[in-house]
Parts: structure tokens; sequence; C-alpha cells
């Protein structure tokens, strides 16, 4: 059985703008009061493990201890197929130091050339941490082709060159209140939701 949450306030424990945004209109029905990492000043911890879930933990229980209140962290990425899962686990880092997604979509368009498959995954982790040191973790997925050139402006990183399966619009082009109900992190805090928050 998962650890149910009873407590009243929760860190966001990411420095992303697009994602806390994301966490925050999921977290927003449960009268929870949040704080982003960047709120408190929490440092950003160097993501080390060679897993979504790893980093997720590492990024909640760095934050749970800092803050000493729960803290909620996601580790996410994009799969792409005909590049064996790159970007993956370092789909921030292809953005490099100034977070330039623009660069980062031209490299995944370029891997991919003229490879005829497409498909990719969006995979969401995430993990919610007590100061106490006990976590329970999920992890969700959204399946989808990678489109060129980008379209849209909704969204943050790689959302104008992912295409949902069964939709002909982006991430970038798709409304946030669609992309909350279908997206992977939408998928993995429905996790959460089900495990602990009922
Ligand atoms: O670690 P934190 O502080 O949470 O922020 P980050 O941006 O470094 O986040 P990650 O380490 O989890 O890297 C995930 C990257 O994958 C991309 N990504 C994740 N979810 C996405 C989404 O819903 N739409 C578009 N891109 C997404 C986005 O560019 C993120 O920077
Ligand atoms: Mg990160």
């Amino acid at each position: 059985m998962a650890r149910r949450f009873t407590e009243k306030k929760l860190v966001i424990a990411s420095h992303n703008k697009g994602k806390i945004k994301e966490i925050g209109d999921l977290l927003a029905p449960f009268g929870i009061e949040v704080f982003s990492a960047g709120d408190l000043d929490l440092p950003e911890p160097e993501e080390t493990e060679k897993t979504f879930i790893g980093n997720a933990q590492l990024k909640s229980t760095a934050a749970a201890k800092g803050a000493n209140l729960p803290a909620l962290a996601d580790d996410s990425g994009l799969a792409v197929s005909a590049l064996d899962g790159a970007p993956g686990i370092y789909s921030a880092r292809w953005a490099g130091p100034d977070k330039d997604f623009d660069m980062a979509m031209e490299k995944v368009q370029n891997g991919i050339g003229s490879h005829p498959d497409r498909r990719a995954s969006f995979i969401c982790a995430l993990s919610l941490a007590w100061p106490d040191g006990h976590v329970e973790n999920f992890e969700g997925r959204l399946e989808g082709d990678i489109v060129w050139p980008k379209r849209g402006r909704h969204g943050f990183g790689y959302d104008p060159i992912f295409q949902p399966k069964g939709y002909d619009q982006t991430f970038g082009e798709i409304e946030p209140a669609i992309k909350h109900e279908m997206s992977h992190r939408a998928d993995a805090f429905a996790q959460l939701v089900a495990a602990c928050f009922k």
C-alpha cells in the first residue's frame, strides 16, 4: 500500500517553469498550498542517475530534506525510436546551458534524417518524497510522432515537434487543458492520485 498524502503543503521540486505550471494545474483541484524549489531557494541537484525514476527520486528526496516538507519531483523526456531512445534522460541536457530547445529540436530532426520511423514517446517519472525519507514513484508515457518543421507556441521544451498518436496537432498547437488530460505527465499524475491522494 502506498503512503497517503495528508499534508497541506507540497514543494514542486523543479526549476523548469513549464513543468511547474503544468504540475500546479494538475494539483489545483486538491487544495494544497504549493511552493516551487525556486520559491524556497532550493539548489538544483545534479542528475546523476541512469533512469527517469532514479533522477526523479534524487530530486524529490533532496527537496523534501532541504525544505522539511513533502516534495514532488518530475523527471521526464523524449525517447525517439530511430535514435534508440535518445535524448531520453538527457532531454534537458541536449538543449545545453542556454536551454536552447530550437537547437535541441533540430538535433532530434537531424538525427532522424530520412529514417522512415518517426515514432517517439514522452515519458514522465513522478516521485513524491517525505522528509522522513519515504518515497512513492510513478511513471507515465505517451506515444506519438516527431513532425518537422515545428508547429505551435503552447507548452515548452520539445512540444512543437511532438504529435500525439491519433491527433493532427502537436503539443505546441493543442490547448494546455487538453494536454493536461492526456499527456505523459497526466498519466503519471493519475497513478499518483489513485495511490496517494484518494
Ligand atoms: O529537473 P527540473 O528542474 O525539473 O527541470 P528540467 O527541465 O531539467 O527537467 P528534466 O531534467 O526532467 O528534463 C526533461 C526535459 O524534457 C523535456 N520535456 C519533459 N516534459 C515535456 C513536455 O511535457 N513537453 C515538452 N518537453 C518536455 C523538457 O525539455 C525538459 O527540459
Ligand atoms: Mg533537470
